[in-house]
């Protein structure tokens, strides 16, 4: 079982050369405990990316933290490659660019294995959690489709055993009728190895369905946090109020019901 994940007071700024500098995370805060399945909500260009770069350490912290336990992880001071940022996994959007396109699915999954050789699962038993065949050990990416090759991507993001999985709107480029198959996996895969998933995509109906807590940001800000159902039971903040009105209210069978006209 992992650690609780604590986000204190985490900042991003941009500076761009002729520009004002863009806090695009401005003070977020949050905790992530074991076990737990985070949504993260909010308009395009709101900051949902950014925060979950600067929580793995692909971006630099302008101010703030992040700590495992007790333990540091990112913060000012800390190079974006310590190893225990490692802890921290990310699934991308787009499969196709995440994975080596010349190296065979076993050997990337592998690769990511050997950095916790000892209590990861091995490659034959990660390709079962993602339901995959093992016999995809031996492929190549473009052997497999857009949902597969996420899939794979999971697989080799658990390779590591890490104790927090970070979801980057990863449903986004698939199909419609695989993105709910391949959220619903990822909680799974997340929950069973007693990881926590933070779970960011503009798709508010399968946040629903996924997430215990949903966080809500608008401009770089948490607006909102709570349970999921309170949130859409009855939003607090006008934003939030907003933003889960510009969900259309859906049939059984995908379509925007009529109103009866009085
Ligand atoms: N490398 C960068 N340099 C400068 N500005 C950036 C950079 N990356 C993102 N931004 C800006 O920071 C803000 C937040 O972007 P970010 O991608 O984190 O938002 P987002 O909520 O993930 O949006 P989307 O859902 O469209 O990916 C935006 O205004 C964006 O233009």
């Amino acid at each position: 079982m992992g650690e609780q994940l604590t986000i204190d007071d985490v900042r991003v700024t941009y500076n761009v050369a002729g520009r004002a500098a863009l806090n695009a995370v401005d003070g977020v805060s949050f905790t992530l405990t074991p076990g737990a399945v985070l949504g993260l909500v909010g308009e395009s260009g709101c900051g949902k990316s950014t925060l979950a770069r600067a929580i793995c350490g692909l971006v630099p912290l302008s101010g703030g933290s992040v700590t495992f336990g007790d333990v540091p992880v990112g913060s000012m001071g800390l190079s974006g490659r310590d190893p225990r940022l490692l802890r921290i996994q990310m699934v991308f959007q787009n499969p196709y660019a995440s994975l080596n396109p010349r190296r065979r699915i076993g050997k990337q999954i592998e690769d990511a294995r050997r950095i916790h050789p000892t209590t990861a699962p091995t490659v034959g038993e990660l390709l079962d959690q993602v339901e995959l065949p093992r016999s995809a050990a031996a492929g190549y990416p473009f052997q497999f489709s857009g949902g597969q090759r996420q899939r794979i991507a999971i697989a080799r993001a658990m390779a590591t055993g890490p104790d927090v999985l970070i979801g980057d709107e990863p449903i986004a480029s698939l199909d419609a009728s695989l993105q709910s198959r391949v959220a619903q996996l990822m909680r799974r895969v997340a929950l069973e190895s007693g990881a926590s998933l933070l779970f960011i995509s503009h798709d508010l109906a399968i946040v629903r369905t996924i997430a215990d807590r949903v966080l809500v940001m608008n401009r770089g800000k948490v607006v909102e946090e709570g349970e999921t159902d309170a949130i859409w039971g009855a939003p607090q903040h006008p934003y939030t109020k907003r933003l889960l009105g510009a969900i259309p209210a859906v049939d059984g069978l995908g379509r925007i019901p009529l109103v009866a006209q009085p």
